[in-house]
C-alpha cells in the first residue's frame, strides 16, 4: 500500500496518477437528478463511492435539467467543466460533437459493455467511438387514478376515442378533468406524433418529416382534446401544474415516465400507491409508441482526475448502484443484468415500463436532435392556446428544421 500511495503522486489535485496506485484527488460531479426526490438516492451512491476509494473527495452538484446543457458547454468553453456529467441522452452527441467529452473506449470506465440494452447504448456512440455509460432509460406511460376511473366506470384508454369517452365520463361522475395534457414541453406531443405515424425528422433518408400531412393531424388530435375539455393544460409551469393536479386528484390521468413517479407517491391522493395505475400511452389513428429518453454518465475531456473519474463512472452505472435507483426510485436499469437483481423484480413499475422502452420508438442521435425541441416548443404551445392553426405549426416547425439541418429535404 505504501508503495501505492507514493505512486500517486504529490498533489493530491492530480489524484489518480497513472499507476495502479490507488485513487485519490477530486472529482466534481454535475448531477442533473430532480431535487427533493431522487436526488438523495443518487447522492448516497457517490458517498458509496468514496467509502471505497478513501483518497477520493465526490464534489455533488446538482444542477436544474433545463440548465445544465448549456452550463456544461460554458464550462466547457473556458476549461473548467466538472469531471463527470449526467448527460441527457440528446446531449450526449451534441457535447461528444464539440470534443468535450473523453472517448471512454478502453478505460476503466466501461465495464461488460454487452450488458448494456442496445437502445440505451445508441446515444452514448458518435462516429464510431462511446462518449458516455448508460445510467438509466426511460419512456412514457399514461398514469391514472384508480379511484377517480373506477367511480366513472372506466378503463385506462388505448385510444384517443377511449380517452374522450373515458374523460367524459370522469367528467360527469366526478367533476374532474380527464387528462393533463403538458403544453410547454413537446416531448409531451411525440406519442401523439408517433399515434399518427409522423415523426419529427427520417435521420436515414437526412429528410424532415414533422410538417407531413401526419404531422399536421397529430397536432390536431392534441388541440382537439383542449378544445373539448377532454385535457387542460398550461403555456407555462407545466411540470409543476401537471404534478400538482395529479397528485392532488385534480385530473384523473396524465401522461408522463418514470422519473416522476418517487414525488407522484408523495401525492394526497397516492399514499396508498396503489392507487396508481400506469398503462401504455393512447394508441392514436394510425399506431401506437411513446419516445425514448434517458441519461448518461459522461466524462469531461479537459478532466485533471480522468482515473477517479472513469472509476466514478464504473460504478455509477454498475449493477448494485442500478438494482439500488431501480428498487427506491423505480427508474430502469440500462444493464440487462439489473432486471435480475431483487430490487428491479419487485419494483412494480419497472417490470411496466420494461416492454414499453423495449418498444420505444427510437430517436435520431444526432447532434441537432436536442435542438429540435425548441422550435416545436414554440408551435406546440401556440397550437394547444389556439395562437396558431395545426396546419401553420407544422409547416413553421419544418421550416424551422430545414434551417438547422442543412441540406436535409
Ligand atoms: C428544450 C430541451 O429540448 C431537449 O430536451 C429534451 C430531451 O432531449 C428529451 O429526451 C426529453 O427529455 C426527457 C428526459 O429524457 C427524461 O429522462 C426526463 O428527464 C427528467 C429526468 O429523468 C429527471 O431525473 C430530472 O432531471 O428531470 C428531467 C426533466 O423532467 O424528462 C425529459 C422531458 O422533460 O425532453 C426534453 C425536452 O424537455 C434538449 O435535449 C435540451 O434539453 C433542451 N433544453 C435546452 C434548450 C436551450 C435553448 O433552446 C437552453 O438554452 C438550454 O439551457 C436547455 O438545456
Amino acid at each position: 500500500l505504501a508503495l501505492a500511495a507514493t505512486a500517486c503522486g504529490s498533489d493530491g489535485e492530480s489524484g489518480g496518477g497513472k499507476s495502479s496506485g490507488e485513487l485519490s484527488g477530486t472529482v466534481t460531479w454535475w448531477d442533473t437528478s430532480s431535487p427533493g426526490s431522487e436526488d438523495k438516492v443518487f447522492k448516497k451512491l457517490a458517498e458509496g463511492f468514496e467509502k471505497k476509494h478513501p483518497k477520493v473527495d465526490v464534489k455533488y452538484v446538482n444542477v436544474p435539467f433545463g440548465e445544465a446543457q448549456n452550463n456544461f458547454k460554458n464550462a466547457a468553453e473556458t476549461g473548467d467543466a466538472p469531471d463527470v456529467i449526467r448527460s441527457e441522452v440528446a446531449w450526449t452527441p451534441d457535447f461528444a460533437s464539440l470534443s468535450y467529452l473523453a472517448p471512454l473506449d478502453g478505460t476503466p470506465a466501461l465495464k461488460n459493455q454487452d450488458d448494456f440494452l442496445d437502445q440505451a447504448v445508441a446515444s452514448t456512440k458518435y462516429e464510431g467511438k462511446t462518449y458516455a455509460v448508460p445510467q438509466v432509460i426511460d419512456s412514457m406511460g399514461i398514469f391514472y387514478n384508480k379511484k377517480l376511473l373506477e367511480k366513472a366506470g372506466v378503463e385506462a384508454p388505448a385510444n384517443l376515442d377511449e380517452l374522450k369517452s373515458a374523460a367524459k365520463k370522469i367528467k360527469e361522475k366526478t367533476g374532474k378533468t380527464g387528462l393533463y395534457l403538458r403544453g410547454d414541453d413537446p416531448y409531451f406531443f411525440l406519442s401523439f406524433l408517433y399515434g399518427e405515424g409522423g415523426d419529427l425528422v427520417d435521420a436515414g433518408s437526412r429528410t424532415v418529416t414533422v410538417d407531413k400531412p401526419e404531422g399536421v393531424k397529430a397536432f390536431k388530435a392534441v388541440k382537439e382534446l383542449v378544445d373539448d375539455g377532454t385535457a387542460k393544460t398550461d403555456a407555462s409551469d407545466g411540470w409543476e401544474n401537471m404534478m400538482q393536479s395529479f397528485k392532488n386528484g385534480d385530473v384523473a390521468m396524465m401522461i408522463n415516465g418514470p422519473w416522476a413517479v418517487a414525488d407522484t407517491l408523495t401525492g394526497e391522493e397516492f399514499t396508498d400507491k396503489d392507487n396508481l395505475g400506469i398503462a401504455p400511452v393512447p394508441a392514436g389513428s394510425a399506431a401506437q409508441g411513446a419516445p425514448q429518453g434517458g441519461h448518461n454518465l459522461a466524462v469531461y475531456a479537459g478532466s485533471k482526475n480522468l482515473d477517479a473519474s472513469y472509476a466514478f463512472v464504473e460504478y455509477m452505472t454498475s449493477v448494485d448502484a442500478q438494482a439500488t435507483v431501480a428498487g427506491e426510485l423505480n427508474l430502469l436499469p440500462t444493464r440487462h443484468s439489473a432486471y435480475a437483481k431483487k430490487q428491479a423484480v419487485n419494483s412494480e413499475i419497472v417490470g411496466f415500463f420494461k416492454p414499453i422502452v423495449e418498444t420505444a420508438v427510437e430517436r435520431p442521435w444526432i447532434p441537432e436532435g436536442g435542438s429540435l425541441f425548441e422550435p416545436l416548443r414554440v408551435e406546440y404551445t401556440k397550437v394547444l392556446t389556439g395562437q396558431t392553426t395545426p396546419e401553420k405549426a407544422a409547416k413553421a416547425t419544418g421550416d424551422a428544421y430545414r434551417k438547422l439541418l442543412k441540406d436535409w429535404k
